[in-house]
Protein backbone atom coordinates (compact mmCIF):
# COMPACT_ATOMS: atom_id res chain seq x y z
CA UNK A 1 0.00 0.00 0.00
CA UNK A 2 1.40 3.89 -0.74
CA UNK A 3 1.24 6.42 1.59
CA UNK A 4 -1.83 7.67 0.16
CA UNK A 5 -3.36 4.62 -0.01
CA UNK A 6 -2.43 3.78 3.40
CA UNK A 7 -4.11 7.29 4.74
CA UNK A 8 -7.25 7.02 2.94
CA UNK A 9 -7.90 3.10 4.12
CA UNK A 10 -8.24 5.19 7.95
CA UNK A 11 -11.19 6.82 7.00
CA UNK A 12 -14.07 5.66 8.48
CA UNK A 13 -16.23 6.23 5.41
CA UNK A 14 -13.89 3.47 3.72
CA UNK A 15 -15.78 0.84 6.33
CA UNK A 16 -18.49 -1.52 5.63
CA UNK A 17 -20.19 -0.10 8.37
CA UNK A 18 -20.62 3.55 5.91
CA UNK A 19 -21.33 1.42 3.03
CA UNK A 20 -24.11 -0.19 4.69
CA UNK A 21 -25.39 3.25 5.87
CA UNK A 22 -25.00 4.89 2.03
CA UNK A 23 -26.88 2.40 0.52
CA UNK A 24 -29.81 2.70 3.34
CA UNK A 25 -30.10 6.13 2.50
CA UNK A 26 -32.71 5.53 -0.68
CA UNK A 27 -34.85 2.92 1.46
CA UNK A 28 -35.58 5.86 3.78
CA UNK A 29 -35.89 8.38 0.93
CA UNK A 30 -38.71 6.05 -0.13
CA UNK A 31 -40.53 5.99 3.12
CA UNK A 32 -42.85 8.81 4.33
CA UNK A 33 -42.39 9.92 8.01
CA UNK A 34 -46.23 9.14 8.14
CA UNK A 35 -45.72 5.65 7.98
CA UNK A 36 -42.72 5.46 10.76
CA UNK A 37 -45.32 7.62 12.82
CA UNK A 38 -47.78 4.84 12.47
CA UNK A 39 -45.64 1.98 13.82
CA UNK A 40 -46.41 2.21 17.90
CA UNK A 41 -43.53 0.12 18.58
CA UNK A 42 -40.98 2.40 17.30
CA UNK A 43 -42.45 5.70 18.38
CA UNK A 44 -42.46 4.28 21.79
CA UNK A 45 -38.79 3.06 21.86
CA UNK A 46 -37.92 6.06 20.54
CA UNK A 47 -38.19 8.21 23.33
CA UNK A 48 -35.39 7.71 25.85
CA UNK A 49 -35.25 9.78 29.08
CA UNK A 50 -32.42 10.79 31.80
CA UNK A 51 -33.07 12.73 35.23
CA UNK A 52 -36.15 15.01 33.58
CA UNK A 53 -34.91 14.84 30.32
CA UNK A 54 -36.65 13.08 27.43
CA UNK A 55 -35.84 13.17 23.96
CA UNK A 56 -38.67 12.00 21.32
CA UNK A 57 -36.58 11.22 18.16
CA UNK A 58 -39.46 9.11 16.71
CA UNK A 59 -40.05 12.40 14.02
CA UNK A 60 -36.48 11.26 12.61
CA UNK A 61 -36.00 9.85 9.36
CA UNK A 62 -35.02 6.91 10.63
CA UNK A 63 -36.00 3.16 11.60
CA UNK A 64 -35.02 0.79 14.03
CA UNK A 65 -32.09 -0.52 11.15
CA UNK A 66 -31.20 2.78 10.75
CA UNK A 67 -30.36 3.19 14.32
CA UNK A 68 -28.55 -0.65 14.31
CA UNK A 69 -26.21 1.11 11.64
CA UNK A 70 -25.38 4.01 13.29
CA UNK A 71 -24.18 1.54 16.39
CA UNK A 72 -22.10 -0.23 14.01
CA UNK A 73 -20.76 2.89 12.46
CA UNK A 74 -20.15 4.06 15.93
CA UNK A 75 -18.12 0.80 17.00
CA UNK A 76 -15.81 0.83 14.05
CA UNK A 77 -15.47 5.23 15.06
CA UNK A 78 -14.51 3.41 18.48
CA UNK A 79 -16.73 5.90 20.20
CA UNK A 80 -16.48 3.35 23.22
CA UNK A 81 -13.56 3.79 23.42
CA UNK A 82 -13.02 7.47 22.56
CA UNK A 83 -15.69 8.19 25.73
CA UNK A 84 -13.61 6.24 27.98
CA UNK A 85 -10.38 7.69 27.27
CA UNK A 86 -12.11 11.39 27.34
CA UNK A 87 -13.02 10.47 31.21
CA UNK A 88 -9.25 8.49 31.97
CA UNK A 89 -7.91 12.39 30.94
CA UNK A 90 -5.74 10.28 27.98
CA UNK A 91 -4.73 13.36 25.57
CA UNK A 92 -7.72 12.96 22.93
CA UNK A 93 -6.93 16.83 22.20
CA UNK A 94 -3.98 15.72 20.14
CA UNK A 95 -3.30 18.87 17.93
CA UNK A 96 -2.08 20.39 21.62
CA UNK A 97 -1.47 16.81 23.09
CA UNK A 98 -3.62 17.52 25.74
CA UNK A 99 -6.72 15.92 27.84
CA UNK A 100 -10.24 16.82 27.48
CA UNK A 101 -11.18 17.10 30.96
CA UNK A 102 -14.28 19.52 31.43
CA UNK A 103 -16.28 16.79 33.32
CA UNK A 104 -14.20 17.24 36.18
CA UNK A 105 -15.18 20.52 36.75
CA UNK A 106 -18.68 19.28 37.83
CA UNK A 107 -17.49 16.13 39.60
CA UNK A 108 -18.56 15.47 43.20
CA UNK A 109 -15.39 15.43 45.48
CA UNK A 110 -14.80 12.11 46.04
CA UNK A 111 -14.68 11.26 42.60
CA UNK A 112 -10.93 10.67 40.88
CA UNK A 113 -10.36 11.88 37.65
CA UNK A 114 -6.82 11.96 36.65
CA UNK A 115 -4.77 14.23 33.97
CA UNK A 116 -0.84 13.31 33.81
CA UNK A 117 -1.46 11.00 36.61
CA UNK A 118 -2.92 13.40 38.80
CA UNK A 119 -6.21 13.36 40.52
CA UNK A 120 -7.56 16.89 39.16
CA UNK A 121 -10.47 16.91 41.10
CA UNK A 122 -9.13 18.22 44.33
CA UNK A 123 -7.99 21.17 42.31
CA UNK A 124 -10.84 21.96 40.60
CA UNK A 125 -12.73 21.83 44.58
CA UNK A 126 -10.34 24.05 45.39
CA UNK A 127 -10.87 26.61 42.99
CA UNK A 128 -14.86 26.27 43.54
CA UNK A 129 -14.15 26.37 48.00
CA UNK A 130 -12.48 29.87 47.05
CA UNK A 131 -15.23 31.27 44.89
CA UNK A 132 -17.87 30.18 47.40
CA UNK A 133 -16.32 32.11 50.12
CA UNK A 134 -15.08 34.86 47.75
CA UNK A 135 -18.87 35.14 46.11
CA UNK A 136 -20.49 34.93 49.81
CA UNK A 137 -18.64 37.65 50.99
CA UNK A 138 -19.66 40.23 48.42
CA UNK A 139 -23.34 38.88 48.38
CA UNK A 140 -23.69 39.94 52.35
CA UNK A 141 -21.28 43.07 51.51
CA UNK A 142 -18.42 42.25 53.76
CA UNK A 143 -16.45 42.25 51.17
CA UNK A 144 -16.97 46.19 49.68
CA UNK A 145 -15.32 48.62 47.14
CA UNK A 146 -12.38 51.15 47.40
CA UNK A 147 -15.20 53.65 49.44
CA UNK A 148 -16.70 51.11 51.52
CA UNK A 149 -19.90 50.22 49.30
CA UNK A 150 -21.06 47.17 48.31
CA UNK A 151 -20.60 45.84 44.82
CA UNK A 152 -23.83 45.50 43.64
CA UNK A 153 -23.05 45.28 39.50
CA UNK A 154 -20.98 42.71 38.30
CA UNK A 155 -19.41 43.32 34.46
CA UNK A 156 -18.16 40.07 33.12
CA UNK A 157 -15.57 40.98 30.10
CA UNK A 158 -14.81 38.10 28.25
CA UNK A 159 -15.58 36.51 24.52
CA UNK A 160 -16.51 32.71 22.68
CA UNK A 161 -16.52 30.18 25.62
CA UNK A 162 -15.70 32.66 28.16
CA UNK A 163 -18.90 34.27 27.26
CA UNK A 164 -21.62 32.36 25.96
CA UNK A 165 -21.93 29.78 28.13
CA UNK A 166 -22.14 32.42 31.01
CA UNK A 167 -24.46 34.35 29.45
CA UNK A 168 -26.64 31.45 28.61
CA UNK A 169 -27.12 30.23 32.34
CA UNK A 170 -27.66 33.54 32.94
CA UNK A 171 -30.42 34.62 30.90
CA UNK A 172 -31.86 30.89 31.97
CA UNK A 173 -32.03 31.66 35.79
CA UNK A 174 -33.22 35.22 35.41
CA UNK A 175 -36.35 34.98 35.86
CA UNK A 176 -36.39 31.34 38.03
CA UNK A 177 -38.41 32.79 40.86
CA UNK A 178 -35.56 31.39 43.42
CA UNK A 179 -32.88 32.48 41.45
CA UNK A 180 -34.46 35.84 40.85
CA UNK A 181 -35.14 36.27 44.97
CA UNK A 182 -31.47 35.30 45.45
CA UNK A 183 -31.01 38.14 42.97
CA UNK A 184 -32.15 40.83 44.53
CA UNK A 185 -30.84 43.93 44.44
CA UNK A 186 -27.79 42.82 42.00
CA UNK A 187 -27.19 43.15 38.17
CA UNK A 188 -24.90 41.49 36.02
CA UNK A 189 -23.70 42.73 32.84
CA UNK A 190 -21.46 40.99 30.02
CA UNK A 191 -19.20 43.02 27.47
CA UNK A 192 -17.63 40.74 24.65
CA UNK A 193 -17.60 43.14 21.83
CA UNK A 194 -14.70 44.90 20.76
CA UNK A 195 -16.77 47.51 19.61
CA UNK A 196 -17.13 50.53 21.81
CA UNK A 197 -21.37 50.65 21.49
CA UNK A 198 -20.78 46.94 23.66
CA UNK A 199 -18.40 49.35 26.33
CA UNK A 200 -21.51 52.06 26.84
CA UNK A 201 -24.07 49.55 26.83
CA UNK A 202 -22.45 47.48 29.47
CA UNK A 203 -21.41 50.58 31.90
CA UNK A 204 -25.26 52.36 31.50
CA UNK A 205 -26.41 53.75 34.74
CA UNK A 206 -23.06 52.24 36.45
CA UNK A 207 -21.09 53.45 38.90
CA UNK A 208 -17.47 52.46 40.05
CA UNK A 209 -17.65 52.34 43.04
CA UNK A 210 -20.59 49.71 43.32
CA UNK A 211 -18.72 47.67 40.44
CA UNK A 212 -17.02 44.87 40.41
CA UNK A 213 -14.86 43.66 36.91
CA UNK A 214 -14.35 40.65 36.42
CA UNK A 215 -12.22 39.65 33.02
CA UNK A 216 -12.37 36.32 32.25
CA UNK A 217 -10.25 35.14 29.39
CA UNK A 218 -8.30 31.45 28.86
CA UNK A 219 -5.28 33.12 27.59
CA UNK A 220 -5.32 36.11 28.96
CA UNK A 221 -3.73 37.33 25.48
CA UNK A 222 -7.52 37.71 23.70
CA UNK A 223 -7.15 40.58 21.77
CA UNK A 224 -10.88 41.88 22.24
CA UNK A 225 -10.94 40.93 26.03
CA UNK A 226 -7.37 42.98 26.93
CA UNK A 227 -8.52 46.06 25.14
CA UNK A 228 -12.02 46.16 26.89
CA UNK A 229 -9.83 44.71 30.55
CA UNK A 230 -7.83 48.26 29.67
CA UNK A 231 -10.63 50.13 29.10
CA UNK A 232 -12.51 49.21 32.11
CA UNK A 233 -8.78 49.49 34.15
CA UNK A 234 -9.07 53.27 32.84
CA UNK A 235 -12.58 53.65 33.26
CA UNK A 236 -12.18 52.32 37.69
CA UNK A 237 -8.69 54.50 38.03
CA UNK A 238 -10.27 57.50 36.89
CA UNK A 239 -12.58 58.01 38.92
CA UNK A 240 -11.31 56.08 42.23
CA UNK A 241 -7.34 55.82 41.79
CA UNK A 242 -4.87 53.49 40.65
CA UNK A 243 -5.29 51.89 44.14
CA UNK A 244 -8.49 50.74 43.36
CA UNK A 245 -7.94 47.97 41.27
CA UNK A 246 -7.26 45.30 43.52
CA UNK A 247 -10.68 46.20 45.09
CA UNK A 248 -12.90 46.38 41.33
CA UNK A 249 -11.00 43.75 39.18
CA UNK A 250 -11.05 40.20 39.53
CA UNK A 251 -10.11 37.96 36.91
CA UNK A 252 -10.66 33.97 35.88
CA UNK A 253 -7.64 32.46 33.88
CA UNK A 254 -4.96 29.99 33.36
CA UNK A 255 -2.50 32.61 33.07
CA UNK A 256 -2.07 33.59 36.05
CA UNK A 257 1.16 34.93 35.66
CA UNK A 258 -0.68 37.75 32.98
CA UNK A 259 -3.16 38.34 35.43
CA UNK A 260 -0.64 39.83 37.48
CA UNK A 261 1.10 41.49 35.08
CA UNK A 262 -1.86 43.51 34.49
CA UNK A 263 -2.51 44.55 37.76
CA UNK A 264 -5.19 42.42 39.30
CA UNK A 265 -4.03 40.76 43.15
CA UNK A 266 -2.84 37.28 42.52
CA UNK A 267 -5.30 36.44 45.20
CA UNK A 268 -8.84 37.93 43.41
CA UNK A 269 -7.48 35.44 40.30
CA UNK A 270 -9.83 32.44 39.63
CA UNK A 271 -7.80 29.50 38.34
CA UNK A 272 -8.99 27.34 35.62
CA UNK A 273 -6.59 24.51 33.67
CA UNK A 274 -5.24 23.60 30.13
CA UNK A 275 -7.01 20.30 30.00
CA UNK A 276 -10.53 22.91 29.65
CA UNK A 277 -11.43 24.05 26.43
CA UNK A 278 -12.54 27.24 26.22
CA UNK A 279 -15.89 26.87 24.70
CA UNK A 280 -16.27 23.80 27.49
CA UNK A 281 -15.31 26.14 30.20
CA UNK A 282 -18.78 27.52 31.37
CA UNK A 283 -18.50 24.73 34.44
CA UNK A 284 -14.86 26.25 35.65
CA UNK A 285 -14.28 29.30 37.50
CA UNK A 286 -15.49 31.04 34.43
CA UNK A 287 -19.29 30.49 34.64
CA UNK A 288 -19.17 29.62 38.43
CA UNK A 289 -17.56 32.83 39.66
CA UNK A 290 -20.06 35.41 38.02
CA UNK A 291 -22.76 33.48 38.58
CA UNK A 292 -22.06 32.51 42.25
CA UNK A 293 -22.10 36.47 42.95
CA UNK A 294 -25.54 36.93 40.76
CA UNK A 295 -27.47 33.71 42.54
CA UNK A 296 -25.52 32.42 45.15
CA UNK A 297 -22.85 29.16 45.00
CA UNK A 298 -25.39 26.59 46.08
CA UNK A 299 -27.64 27.56 42.98
CA UNK A 300 -25.06 27.27 40.80
CA UNK A 301 -23.68 23.95 42.10
CA UNK A 302 -27.03 22.63 41.18
CA UNK A 303 -26.20 23.48 37.96
CA UNK A 304 -22.81 21.46 37.83
CA UNK A 305 -24.40 18.36 39.56
CA UNK A 306 -27.17 18.28 36.41
CA UNK A 307 -24.29 18.52 34.69
CA UNK A 308 -22.25 15.87 36.49
CA UNK A 309 -25.66 13.50 36.24
CA UNK A 310 -25.47 13.81 32.08
CA UNK A 311 -21.59 12.83 32.41
CA UNK A 312 -22.35 9.95 34.20
CA UNK A 313 -25.35 8.69 31.58
CA UNK A 314 -22.98 9.44 28.97
CA UNK A 315 -20.23 7.75 30.21
CA UNK A 316 -22.05 4.25 31.37
CA UNK A 317 -25.47 4.08 29.60
CA UNK A 318 -25.65 1.82 26.79
CA UNK A 319 -25.93 3.34 23.20
CA UNK A 320 -29.37 2.30 22.29
CA UNK A 321 -30.42 4.68 25.67
CA UNK A 322 -27.91 7.23 25.55
CA UNK A 323 -29.46 10.63 24.88
CA UNK A 324 -26.01 12.41 24.12
CA UNK A 325 -24.66 9.32 21.75
CA UNK A 326 -28.14 8.77 20.08
CA UNK A 327 -28.47 13.24 19.38
CA UNK A 328 -24.66 12.87 18.19
CA UNK A 329 -25.39 9.89 15.65
CA UNK A 330 -28.69 11.15 14.69
CA UNK A 331 -26.55 14.13 13.48
CA UNK A 332 -24.20 12.50 11.56
CA UNK A 333 -26.92 10.56 9.93
CA UNK A 334 -28.90 13.85 8.77
CA UNK A 335 -25.53 15.77 8.33
CA UNK A 336 -23.57 13.34 6.18
CA UNK A 337 -25.85 10.61 4.74
CA UNK A 338 -29.11 12.42 4.70
CA UNK A 339 -27.18 15.44 3.09
CA UNK A 340 -28.91 18.40 6.11
CA UNK A 341 -26.56 20.50 6.16
CA UNK A 342 -28.15 22.73 9.11
CA UNK A 343 -30.07 22.26 12.48
CA UNK A 344 -32.79 24.61 13.78
CA UNK A 345 -32.81 24.88 17.69
CA UNK A 346 -36.41 25.81 18.82
CA UNK A 347 -36.72 26.58 22.29
CA UNK A 348 -40.30 27.40 23.35
CA UNK A 349 -39.04 29.15 26.76
CA UNK A 350 -37.81 32.44 26.82
CA UNK A 351 -35.79 31.71 29.33
CA UNK A 352 -32.87 29.26 26.57
CA UNK A 353 -33.20 32.22 24.43
CA UNK A 354 -29.50 32.08 24.54
CA UNK A 355 -29.39 28.61 24.02
CA UNK A 356 -28.49 28.38 20.09
CA UNK A 357 -25.64 30.66 19.97
CA UNK A 358 -24.05 28.72 23.15
CA UNK A 359 -25.02 25.87 21.05
CA UNK A 360 -23.20 27.44 17.71
CA UNK A 361 -19.96 27.54 19.14
CA UNK A 362 -19.86 24.59 21.27
CA UNK A 363 -20.74 22.53 18.07
CA UNK A 364 -19.43 24.88 15.36
CA UNK A 365 -16.20 25.30 16.78
CA UNK A 366 -15.84 21.57 17.58
CA UNK A 367 -17.40 19.81 14.42
CA UNK A 368 -17.34 20.06 10.68
CA UNK A 369 -13.70 19.97 9.53
CA UNK A 370 -12.69 19.35 5.94
CA UNK A 371 -9.71 16.99 6.95
CA UNK A 372 -9.61 13.76 9.45
CA UNK A 373 -7.78 13.96 12.70
CA UNK A 374 -4.69 12.38 10.54
CA UNK A 375 -5.40 15.57 8.47
CA UNK A 376 -6.53 13.72 5.37
CA UNK A 377 -8.95 15.62 3.13
CA UNK A 378 -12.58 13.99 3.82
CA UNK A 379 -14.51 13.06 0.86
CA UNK A 380 -17.94 13.97 3.15
CA UNK A 381 -19.41 16.92 4.68
CA UNK A 382 -18.98 16.94 8.81
CA UNK A 383 -20.91 19.17 11.25
CA UNK A 384 -23.95 21.18 11.52
CA UNK A 385 -24.74 24.57 10.65
CA UNK A 386 -26.94 25.72 13.78
CA UNK A 387 -29.42 28.53 13.83
CA UNK A 388 -32.46 29.11 16.29
CA UNK A 389 -34.81 31.77 17.84
CA UNK A 390 -37.29 30.83 20.70
CA UNK A 391 -40.70 29.78 19.72
CA UNK A 392 -43.09 31.45 18.61
CA UNK A 393 -40.17 34.56 17.58
CA UNK A 394 -39.01 31.85 15.08
CA UNK A 395 -42.32 31.06 13.93
CA UNK A 396 -43.03 34.44 12.65
CA UNK A 397 -39.67 35.01 10.97
CA UNK A 398 -37.81 32.08 9.63
CA UNK A 399 -40.01 29.15 9.57
CA UNK A 400 -41.57 29.93 6.29
CA UNK A 401 -38.45 28.94 4.74
CA UNK A 402 -38.69 25.63 6.93
CA UNK A 403 -42.52 24.86 6.41
CA UNK A 404 -42.24 25.63 2.60
CA UNK A 405 -39.98 23.16 1.05
CA UNK A 406 -36.19 23.53 2.74
CA UNK A 407 -35.69 20.70 4.62
CA UNK A 408 -34.28 21.68 7.92
CA UNK A 409 -33.80 19.21 10.81
CA UNK A 410 -35.39 20.82 13.97
CA UNK A 411 -34.70 20.32 17.68
CA UNK A 412 -37.89 21.59 19.42
CA UNK A 413 -37.52 22.16 22.75
CA UNK A 414 -40.23 22.22 25.75
CA UNK A 415 -40.89 22.39 29.09
CA UNK A 416 -43.31 21.09 31.34
CA UNK A 417 -43.10 23.72 33.98
CA UNK A 418 -42.84 27.23 32.84
CA UNK A 419 -40.84 29.75 35.07
CA UNK A 420 -43.53 32.03 35.01
CA UNK A 421 -46.68 30.66 34.16
CA UNK A 422 -49.42 33.61 33.44
CA UNK A 423 -52.73 33.23 33.38
CA UNK A 424 -54.40 35.49 31.67
CA UNK A 425 -58.45 34.07 30.78
CA UNK A 426 -58.73 33.66 27.09
CA UNK A 427 -55.78 35.16 25.79
CA UNK A 428 -53.84 32.86 23.52
CA UNK A 429 -50.25 32.17 24.29
CA UNK A 430 -50.81 34.29 27.65
CA UNK A 431 -50.06 31.32 29.64
CA UNK A 432 -47.71 27.60 29.42
CA UNK A 433 -50.41 25.82 28.53
CA UNK A 434 -50.92 27.78 25.21
CA UNK A 435 -47.60 27.93 24.61
CA UNK A 436 -47.27 24.49 24.97
CA UNK A 437 -50.20 23.48 22.23
CA UNK A 438 -48.46 26.28 19.85
CA UNK A 439 -45.05 23.80 19.80
CA UNK A 440 -46.83 20.73 19.40
CA UNK A 441 -48.73 21.90 16.27
CA UNK A 442 -45.84 23.49 14.90
CA UNK A 443 -43.83 20.53 15.53
CA UNK A 444 -46.40 17.65 14.60
CA UNK A 445 -47.66 20.04 11.38
CA UNK A 446 -43.51 19.54 10.22
CA UNK A 447 -43.86 15.92 11.62
CA UNK A 448 -46.94 14.29 9.97
CA UNK A 449 -46.76 15.94 6.71
CA UNK A 450 -50.54 16.89 6.39
CA UNK A 451 -52.10 19.68 4.57
CA UNK A 452 -53.22 22.59 5.69
CA UNK A 453 -56.83 21.37 5.19
CA UNK A 454 -56.18 18.38 7.22
CA UNK A 455 -54.72 20.49 10.07
CA UNK A 456 -57.90 22.84 9.66
CA UNK A 457 -59.92 19.65 9.76
CA UNK A 458 -58.72 18.64 12.57
CA UNK A 459 -59.71 21.74 14.68
CA UNK A 460 -55.46 23.37 14.49
CA UNK A 461 -56.13 27.29 15.07
CA UNK A 462 -55.83 29.44 11.89
CA UNK A 463 -52.98 31.46 13.50
CA UNK A 464 -50.58 28.24 13.35
CA UNK A 465 -51.34 26.64 10.41
CA UNK A 466 -48.36 27.78 8.13
CA UNK A 467 -49.03 29.83 4.57
CA UNK A 468 -48.97 27.70 1.58
CA UNK A 469 -47.96 24.65 3.31
CA UNK A 470 -46.22 21.82 1.37
CA UNK A 471 -45.11 19.33 4.29
CA UNK A 472 -44.16 16.57 2.25
CA UNK A 473 -41.09 14.99 2.99
CA UNK A 474 -40.22 16.81 5.96
CA UNK A 475 -37.98 15.84 8.93
CA UNK A 476 -38.24 17.26 12.50
CA UNK A 477 -35.73 15.94 14.96
CA UNK A 478 -38.24 16.62 18.07
CA UNK A 479 -36.28 16.49 21.45
CA UNK A 480 -38.79 17.87 24.50
CA UNK A 481 -36.93 18.88 27.57
CA UNK A 482 -38.97 18.66 30.12
O1 LIG B 1 -10.83 32.69 26.90
P1 LIG B 1 -9.95 33.28 25.85
O2 LIG B 1 -8.55 32.76 25.90
O3 LIG B 1 -9.97 34.79 25.94
O4 LIG B 1 -10.52 32.87 24.43
C1 LIG B 1 -11.77 33.28 24.00
C2 LIG B 1 -12.25 32.48 22.81
O5 LIG B 1 -11.35 32.60 21.72
C3 LIG B 1 -11.16 31.33 21.09
O6 LIG B 1 -9.96 30.80 21.53
C4 LIG B 1 -11.08 31.38 19.59
O7 LIG B 1 -11.83 32.35 19.02
C5 LIG B 1 -12.33 30.51 21.64
O8 LIG B 1 -12.11 29.15 21.55
C6 LIG B 1 -12.37 31.00 23.04
O9 LIG B 1 -13.53 30.61 23.71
Amino acid sequence: MDSEAASKAVLISNSEAWQDLKNHVTEINNTHLRDLLSDEERLKSFIIEHDGVVVDFSRQRATKETLTKLFSLAKEAKLKEKIDKLFAGDHINATENRSVLHVALRAPRDVVITSEGKNVVPDVWNVLDKIKVFSNKIREGSLVGATGKPLTDVVAIGIGGSFLGPLFVHTALKTEPKASELAKGRKLHFLANVDPIDVVRALDGLKQETTLVVVVSKTFTTAETMLNARTLRTWITAALGQGAVSKHMVAVSTNLKLVKDFGINPENAFTFWDWVGGRYSVCSAVGVLPLSIQYGFDTVNRFLQGAWSVDEHFRTTPFDKNLPVLLGLLSVWNVTFLGFPARAILPYCQALEKLAPHIQQVSMESNGKGVSIEGVQLPYETGEIDFGEPGTNGQHSFYQLIHQGRVIPCDFIGVIESQQPIYLKGEVVSNHDELMSNFFAQADALAYGKTSDELRAEGVPEKLIPHKARYVGFLVKFSIVF
